[in-house]
């Protein structure tokens, strides 16, 4: 299946053995790199469509960053557990209902912003004291009208700016919004909360675009039993490389030659590059030739943030039963919050969610300094909470195979910046949740672009052997952006 670089090689369809002999002659073929939600749902329907596929994955396991893991016992996901948008309209749905998953539903409301109700809060200031509910209530209405205000500051400035400039302008107009006292650390708490939405820090989210993505109907639910069995469907029966890093991806007219670390090479009709934005940013995959100004610049100018979990399981439940406990403060990078699974799973796990420049930091600690951080912040608020028993301690923002969390619309930065990340190269197509424009950053997002990169290439690859009758409408978003023709003699 694949072919040492110093061998002969043919471009024209099909993996290359060893020798240099081909598995089938002028038979379709596509290479997919990354084994994530995009990858897998760009395998899976290339094969279901014939398509000779193979997946280059540098890790040791597929999922990207879909990972669920069974060291408790029971499973716990180290990245994405919800499910946003629990509807029909969800990309992902069908799937899911045919596995018959279940699904907790942590908020019926729709907003990115509430992924849990406001009366599934218990907030606490940093000496324990519990904060009033009607405080919760009375600061999160509060809230909703500063992110109205924000709108009336969005309208007046034609140059974006950050939500945390907006913010200032408001409390410099209205100052009774910028609220006093208790009251202000719990609004410090409900932007904390919106930077962990977006994975960054309020100063560096674009004011434009930050609402702009599409919401589904249906509220926010956690995947019970984890998102790996999803994953684990769409893997079945295709031919997945795992340890194989690429790092080099060379466009032919007739076809593409991936290289991965070790100089193995593999050939096929066309690529689906699924990597992390964070990856592709890194630059440590090269492109000959190089990609067009344009894409490098969505590569560059598009943010990618960090928010991780550490996730402690204790032996026993000692908090309150409520779905989400949060610690507040003065500033939001002060401020912090974990989710009970309990509530969901029925196991005692508690996930303590850093974000922006807090997660940025704590990645700079040993995992059991930074799970020890994340029991000191409990004991603020519970002096009587139990040490964990276990801990597991994700590592988005430094990991090589991701390098952020996920994306978002950085300052100044056309949203449109998602687009121009998936349209194609020629045969080179692109996937994964930082081409989406209607869902960046999420799960259901990364598999709709997994499913329209496969069919874009899907439809080149059958032209080019003559197969394509039929010409069916490409699935999945439309967006504004036209990439310029690719013109190789000017
Ligand atoms: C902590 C956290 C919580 C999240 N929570 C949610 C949530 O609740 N709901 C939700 O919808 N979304 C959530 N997300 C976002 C969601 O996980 C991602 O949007 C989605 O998983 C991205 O899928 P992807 O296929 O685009 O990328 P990935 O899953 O990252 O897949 C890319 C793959 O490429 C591989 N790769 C990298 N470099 C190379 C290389 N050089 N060669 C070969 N392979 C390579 C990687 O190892 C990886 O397997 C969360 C993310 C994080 C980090």
């Amino acid at each position: 299946m694949e072919s040492s670089n110093k061998s002969n090689r043919q471009l024209n369809g099909g993996f290359c053995y060893p020798n240099g002999v081909k598995r089938q002659a002028r038979s379709p073929s596509a290479i997919v790199i990354g084994a994530g939600m995009a990858g897998m749902a760009a395998a899976h329907a290339l094969h279901e469509a014939s398509i000779q596929v193979m997946v280059l994955e540098s890790r040791d396991r597929i999922g990207g960053r879909v990972h669920t893991d069974y060291s408790f016992g029971f499973p716990v996901d180290l990245g994405a557990s919800w499910l946003h948008g629990v509807s029909k309209e969800n990309p992902l749905a069908p799937l899911i209902s045919r596995l018959g998953l279940p699904l907790y539903r942590t908020s019926g409301d729709n907003s990115v912003l509430y992924d849990h109700d406001l009366e599934s809060y218990a907030l606490f200031d940093m000496d324990g004291r519990q904060v009033p509910q009607e405080l919760v209530t009375k600061v999160g209405e509060a809230f909703e009208l500063i992110l109205q205000e924000a709108n009336k500051v969005r309208k007046e400035h034609t140059e974006d700016m950050s939500m945390s400039r907006a913010f200032s302008i408001i409390f410099e107009r209205r100052p009774e919004l910028r609220l006093e006292g208790l009251e202000h650390k719990v609004l410090q708490w409900y932007i904390c909360r919106m930077e962990g939405w977006f994975a960054s820090d309020a100063d560096t989210i674009s004011l434009k675009s930050w609402d702009q993505a599409d919401l589904l109907p249906g509220g926010h639910g956690l995947m019970v039993r984890g998102y790996l069995p999803v994953i684990n469907t769409l893997a079945k029966g295709i031919d997945i490389r795992l340890n194989h890093r690429v790092t080099k991806i060379v466009r032919h007219y007739n076809g593409v030659m991936v290289t991965v670390e070790d100089g193995t090479t593999f050939v096929a009709d066309a690529v689906i590059v699924a990597v992390p934005l964070g990856v592709l940013k890194a630059k440590t995959i090269k492109f000959e030739p190089k990609l067009p100004e344009w894409k490098e610049a969505a590569i560059d100018d598009l943010g990618v943030g960090i928010e991780n979990k550490i996730i402690l399981h204790f032996d026993k439940v000692f908090w309150p039963n409520v779905e989400f406990l949060g610690v507040v403060a003065v500033t939001s990078y002060g401020c912090s919050y974990f989710l009970n699974l309990h509530k969901a799973t029925g196991y005692p796990v508690l996930v303590y969610m850093p974000a922006g420049q807090l997660a940025r930091d704590i990645e700079k600690l040993s995992d059991e300094a930074a799970a020890e951080f994340a029991f000191m912040q409990l004991k603020l608020i519970l002096p009587e909470a139990s040490a964990p028993i276990q801990r597991l301690v994700s590592r988005w923002g430094s990991d090589i195979n991701t390098l952020g969390s996920y994306s978002y619309d950085a300052v100044g930065k056309a949203h449109d910046l998602y687009e121009r990340l998936r349209v194609p190269v020629d045969n080179v197509f692109f996937a994964g949740e930082a081409t989406s424009m209607s869902y960046p950053g999420s799960l259901h997002g990364a598999f709709a672009t997994g499913q329209m990169a496969a069919e874009d290439c899907r439809m080149r690859v059958l032209e080019r052997y003559g197969e394509l009758e039929l010409f069916q409408p490409v699935m999945g978003e439309e967006g504004g952006f036209y990439a310029p023709l690719l013109i190789t003699r000017l």
